[in-house]
Formats: C-alpha cells, structure tokens, sequence
C-alpha cells in the first residue's frame, strides 16, 4: 500500500494546532503528513509554530513529505520581478530541511499575461533552472503542480499534466519534478494512464481528492480501485497526500481511505 500522508490543512483540525494534527495523525496509524505554507502569508494556510512542529514530527517518527512554496508566485507578479521569489526561495529551503521535508510544491500562478504560452511555458522553465541552481545540494526538491482552472483556480496558467512534464523536461534535473493531483487532472477531464505514460519518472509527488466535490474518495464520482491500479501500473511508489476536504470527522474520514487504498 501507499504511504498514505494526511494534509494537516484540511485533516485532523479537530485536534487542535498543527504540532497536535501531527500527534493525531500518528496515533491514528499514519508515519507520513503534508502541509500548506509554513510561515502562512498564503491564505488560506496559516502560521505555524515551527519548533512545535519540529517537535511533534520528530518525538512521533512522523515524516513531512511536502510543503508549499511562500510566496506561491511571486515571480508573475508585474513588473516580473524575480528576486523576492528567489529570496523567499531560501527561506522555504531551510525550513523544509529544518522539519525534514525533502519536497516544495511550487506552481505557475496566472503566468506572464500577454506573452504567449510557449514562451510562458519556456520562462518557467528558465525561472526553476535558476531555482534548481540555487538550491543545489539541499537536499530539497520542488515539485511542479498543476492545478485545474474549471472549479478550483480559473485563471492558472499550468492546467496541463504534459504542460508541467515539459517544463520538468526543460529544467532538466533529478531535484525537479512534477505533483500530480488526481483531483486536478480528473477535474480538467485528462486520462490519468495516458498523461502518467507520457510523465514517465517525472512524477516525484501525488496527492488525492475524489472529483467533484474534492472530499474524501468514496464522495465522487472516480473510481479508487482504478486510479490505484493506474498509479502502481505508472511505477510510482512514493507517497501519496491526502489534499481533500473531509465530509466527515477526520478520523472516520482517513480510515474510509485506508481501506480503499488497502483494497485496491
Ligand atoms: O491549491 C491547491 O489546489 C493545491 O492543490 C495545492 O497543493
């Protein structure tokens, strides 16, 4: 089975602050987490009290298998100034290895309006080039993720699997890859085996929600033994987040995706 890593954004809030949802996540059998930004200048994630969380992750055994990038695109802001990106880039990198979290979920935001996508697509590529560069031998990877546009973020300029493979291509280095977020790619209608197919081993990070409605699998309408077949068929074997909007108390809601991931 998949090591399963519930997002403590979204699970275990019942439990209190972040350090808590760790300790929850551990007595509720779980060796892995995920989570949103750290510092929390990102809404909707919120600050954390990081050597809190150190501490719960450590005294738990529990491992932080992604966090997100902060400030998430500062780059396509205008003027298309890069510098407090590659600043804040830092920033992230050692709080990551501070945690032990050895990936950074970055994205594309709108992109670079008025330029047309291929040469948007190409400036990604040269910006995480020079992102790479700088975090060489960290230790830390970044993953790109594509997020789907109909429901969850209209405007995005990487809605496209292939989209986010070509720039991993274009950048070129083992400490770079793709996240694929079932959700996102079902919600943007893409066939799952196929954009895995084309990925190959440029998939370093996964993350899970059934579609529509982003909640737990078994409230939509995709079919779980499937996707984990798909999954295990594209040779992934890393760590999967639980990214869902819980419909029900977290622990009755993780256990209900333990059994389907443990079934599929
Ligand atoms: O912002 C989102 O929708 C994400 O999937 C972050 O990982």
């Amino acid at each position: 089975m998949y090591q399963l890593a519930p997002n403590i954004e979204l699970l275990f809030t019942e439990a209190g602050d972040y350090h808590d949802r760790v300790r929850a996540a551990a007595a509720a059998g779980f060796d892995a987490v995920e989570m949103w930004g750290p510092t929390g200048v990102d809404a909707p994630a919120k600050p954390k009290d990081l050597p809190a969380l150190k501490a719960a992750l450590q005294e738990s055994g529990v491992q932080l298998t992604a966090q997100l990038a902060e400030p998430r695109t500062q780059f396509m802001i205008p003027p298309w100034d890069h510098s407090e990106f590659f600043r804040t880039l830092d920033e992230s990198v050692e709080i990551a290895r501070d945690l032990g979290c050895p990936r950074i979920v970055v994205g594309s935001g709108t992109g670079f309006g008025g330029w047309k996508r291929q040469v948007q697509l190409d400036k990604l590529i040269e910006i995480y080039r020079k992102a790479i560069a700088q975090i060489e031998g960290t230790g830390v990877g970044l993953v790109l993720e594509p997020v789907n546009v109909r429901v969850d973020h209209p405007g995005s300029l990487l809605d496209r699997t292939a989209e986010a493979v070509y720039v991993a291509r274009g950048v070129a280095s083992p400490q770079f890859g793709v996240l694929y977020d079932i959700y996102h790619s079902a919600v943007e209608g893409e066939d799952m085996q196929a954009e895995l197919a084309n990925a190959g081993d440029l998939i370093h990070y996964v993350q899970l929600a059934d579609a529509p409605g982003r909640g737990e699998p078994g409230t939509g309408n995709l079919d779980w033994n499937e996707r984990f077949r798909l999954l295990r068929d594209s040779g992934y074997d890393g760590p999967v987040g639980l990214e869902y909007y819980p419909t029900t108390a977290s622990e009755a809601s993780v256990a209900h995706v333990v059994e389907i991931a443990r079934a599929a």
